[in-house]
């Protein structure tokens, strides 16, 4: 349904995008990860069609996200990272005008209604005066209230509360019974972990790993956080074949796929201060990749 093939846009210091390959079905939300300056507008801004690929395509429903980019506007809602409002308006008269582009349809103005009311947003004041939070959650009614087809959102919970961000997780789930297909780039591990299918990592323009969320959670992997006594003992860590992250110059987390008897071979053989056991959760596998 949507079919990311080989898709790359360089920047002329060099920084951009590279050779990203990556499919999702309709009716599925996709979860794009990474750190800051990664390449996830950029890849975003590539599906909406605002810039032309250096090379390789991004296809939505067959419809080329460049050359058929006027089609698309009509099944996909997109809610941009930054958002840029007339400040002197009011949030209706934003909403409104919205509203005016999309022709006579009732159902906008009912799903308005209900948006503002489950993101507790009055919408008669000024946006000049409106908090990050608030201009967010009107960027949130303006894209959910078309009722498209296709979501593409950028970092969606941006400057939300814990409870507003926990409201739109609500939603996202609420569109998806709907049939909804969401993408949408986030750094809030939580909620990509309540709402995809898939996951996918980018780090410098690189994809660096897909992962099918719902196996990620079954196949939780025991993690052990050792803290060691010198630097010796730290070494023979390092040199021991383990998967081992270092969380300080004599603090690690081992993560324990298999290699039970080397990880107890080792611990034998060196001076272990402190010793914690537990389980990856999602966020702590995703990290792997953030290092
Ligand atoms: N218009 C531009 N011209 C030149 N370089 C750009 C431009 N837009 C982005 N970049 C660079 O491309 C890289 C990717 O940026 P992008 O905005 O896609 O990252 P991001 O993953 O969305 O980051 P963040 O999490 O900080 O929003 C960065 O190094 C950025 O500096």
């Amino acid at each position: 349904m949507l079919e990311v093939s080989e898709l790359t846009k360089i920047y002329r210091e060099g920084r951009g995008i590279r050779n990203l390959s990556f499919q999702m079905n309709s009716g599925t939300t996709f979860g794009f990860l990474g750190p800051n300056g990664a390449g996830k507008t950029t890849t975003i801004r590539l599906l909406m069609g605002f810039m032309k690929p250096d090379q390789g395509s991004a296809r939505i429903w067959g419809l080329d996200c460049w050359k058929n980019r006027t089609e698309l506007k009509s099944i996909v809602s997109y809610l941009p990272g930054e958002l840029h409002f007339i400040e002197q308006q009011t949030g209706q008269e934003f909403l409104d005008l919205i509203e005016g582009m999309h022709g006579e349809r009732r159902d906008i103005k009912r799903n308005q209604i209900e948006l503002l009311r489950s993101l507790e947003l009055d919408p008669k004041q000024r946006i000049r005066k409106m908090s990050k939070g608030m201009k967010q959650k009107l960027g949130i009614v303006a894209a959910f209230m078309l009722d498209s087809q296709v979501l593409i959102l950028d970092e969606p919970t941006s400057g939300l509360d814990p409870l507003m961000q926990k409201t739109f997780v609500e939603l996202i789930l609420e569109e998806k019974k709907k049939g909804k297909t969401i993408f949408m780039s986030s750094h809030q591990f939580s909620e990509i972990e309540r709402t995809c299918e898939q996951a996918a990592i980018i780090r410098e323009g690189e994809l660096l790993n897909i992962q099918d969320v719902a196996s990620l959670k079954r196949n939780e992997r025991q993690t052990f956080e050792v803290e060691v006594e010198g630097e010796e003992d730290a070494e023979f860590l390092r040199q021991s074949g383990l998967t081992i992250y270092a969380l300080g110059k004599s603090r690690f987390t081992i993560i324990l796929a298999d290699k039970q008897e080397l990880l107890w071979k080792t611990l034998a053989q060196i001076h272990v201060k402190r010793f914690k056991q537990g389980t990856l959760e999602l966020e702590e596998a995703f990290m792997q990749y953030y290092r």
